[in-house]
C-alpha cells in the first residue's frame, strides 16, 4: 500500500539519522525534503533563525502549536536547558503517530510532551492538566488562520508570562495578515520580522517575533 509523505519522512530518519542525536534528526529530514519531496517543516534557512530565538530566550517551558512531524519540535527540543519542557500541539492522529517516532529517535521523549488535540480545546486546559503556569517561548506553526484566535486565548488564559515571546513561522507565505497586523499594531507586543526564505525554495518568508510586553 502507498505510504504517506510523513511514513518518508520517518523512513529517511530512521535510515539516516543516528540514535539519540537530536541535530542528526533534523538534517535527515532536511536532506530528505530539499532532494526527495518537500514537506511543510520549518527547514534549515528558517530554523537557524528559530535557533537563534530559542538560544536567546532560553526558555523553560515551550509550547508548540502544530507538530506536523516533529522536525521543530526536536529542533528546538535540542536547545534546551536540562530541565526544560517543550508541549507540542497536534489534532491529526496520523501525524502524531510519525511525530512520536521521530522525537523518539531523537532521544528527546523527556523533554518533550505531545498532546493530540485541536489548539483551542487544548489551550485552556493546560495549566490544569499540565501544571503549566506560564510558557517563555510559544512557537506557531499550524493553521494560520489560528495564529490570532489561539493568540488572544493563550493571553486570556494567562499563558504568557511578561517579556515572553511569541515567534510565528510563515507570516509571508502562506501569510498570516490578521495575525500580523494584531502583533504589529498592538501596544503589548513589540515585533520584529525576520526575513528568510520558504522552506527548501527561494520564495519569500520569514518569522515574526513578539515579546509579550504584560
Ligand atoms: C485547529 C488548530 C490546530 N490544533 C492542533 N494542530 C493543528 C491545528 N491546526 C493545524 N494543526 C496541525 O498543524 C500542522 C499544520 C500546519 C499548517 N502549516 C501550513 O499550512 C504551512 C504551509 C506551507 C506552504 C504550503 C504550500 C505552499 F505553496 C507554500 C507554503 C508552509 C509552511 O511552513 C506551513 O507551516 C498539521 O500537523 C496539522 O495537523
Ligand atoms: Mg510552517
Amino acid at each position: 500500500t502507498q505510504s504517506t509523505r510523513p511514513q518518508r519522512i520517518l523512513g529517511a530518519v530512521q535510515q539516516n539519522a543516528t540514535r539519540g542525536d537530536p541535530r542528526s534528526v533534523v538534517r535527515a529530514i532536511d536532506q530528505y525534503c530539499r532532494s526527495q519531496e518537500w514537506a511543510m517543516n520549518v527547514g534549515d534557512e528558517k530554523g537557524c533563525i528559530l535557533d537563534s530565538v530559542v538560544s536567546e530566550v532560553n526558555p523553560s517551558t515551550v509550547l508548540e502549536l502544530g507538530t506536523y512531524c516533529g522536525y521543530s519540535t526536536v529542533r528546538i527540543a535540542s536547545l534546551l536547558p536540562p530541565h526544560a519542557k517543550l508541549i507540542t500541539l497536534e489534532f491529526n492522529p496520523k501525524f502524531a503517530v510519525i511525530a512520536r517516532q521521530v522525537i523518539a529517535w531523537a532521544g528527546l521523549e523527556d523533554k518533550i510532551q505531545l498532546v493530540e488535540g485541536s489548539s483551542g480545546d487544548l489551550i485552556p486546559k493546560l495549566k490544569e492538566q499540565f501544571g503549566v503556569k506560564a510558557f517563555d517561548l510559544v512557537f506557531l506553526d499550524h493553521w494560520k488562520d489560528r495564529y490570532l484566535p489561539d493568540t488572544k486565548l493563550i493571553e486570556e488564559c494567562g499563558l504568557l508570562r511578561k517579556g515572553g515571546v511569541l515567534l510565528a513561522d510563515n507570516v509571508i507565505c502562506p501569510g498570516a495578515p490578521e495575525y500580523l497586523e494584531f502583533v504589529r499594531s498592538s501596544p503589548r507586543y513589540e515585533s520584529q520580522y525576520f526575513k528568510s526564505h520558504l522552506e527548501y525554495t527561494k520564495v519569500e518568508d520569514g518569522l515574526e517575533k513578539s515579546v509579550f510586553l504584560g
